[in-house]
């Protein structure tokens, strides 16, 4: 089978999970993710997930979760690379947007971050 085909179940860094269903022959997804972490008070629930990946071997990737929580949503970029022990990893970056009450509040909006993701399971 192809390097780091992304169905399945992953947990990254922050101990967060998701699983990624069938990639269709354009490389489309849907799954879902559950955060670890969160910076609202809400309790954190399940949320949907949707992206795509390249259809080749260490594929890049993106996807986008919105929050079912919270007024927020995330994008994640990266690449999933086979390590020495051929072990799937899947490298991220990440954009957060949170929900600015009013346009003054714009420029606080956006965080930045990164996740490296391993095969759950
Ligand atoms: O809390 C949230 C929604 C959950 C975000 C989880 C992030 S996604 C990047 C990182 N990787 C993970 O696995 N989990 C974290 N949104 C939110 C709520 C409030 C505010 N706020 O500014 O008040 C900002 C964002």
């Amino acid at each position: 089978c192809s390097k780091c085909h992304l169905s399945g179940r992953w947990k990254n860094d922050l101990g967060s999970t998701m699983s990624i269903g069938s990639v269709d022959s354009k490389g489309g997804f849907e799954g879902s993710y559950l955060t670890a972490v969160s910076s609202t008070n809400n309790t954190i629930t399940e949320s949907p997930l949707a992206g795509a990946q390249q259809l080749d071997d260490e594929p890049t990737v993106g996807f986008t979760v919105k929050w079912t929580f919270s007024k927020s949503m995330t994008v994640f970029t990266g690449q999933c690379f086979e390590d020495d022990n051929g072990n799937d990893v899947l490298e991220t970056m990440w954009l957060l947007r949170s929900h600015a009450g009013e346009r003054t509040d714009n420029w606080k909006a956006t965080s930045v971050g990164r996740n490296i993701f391993t095969r759950e399971l």
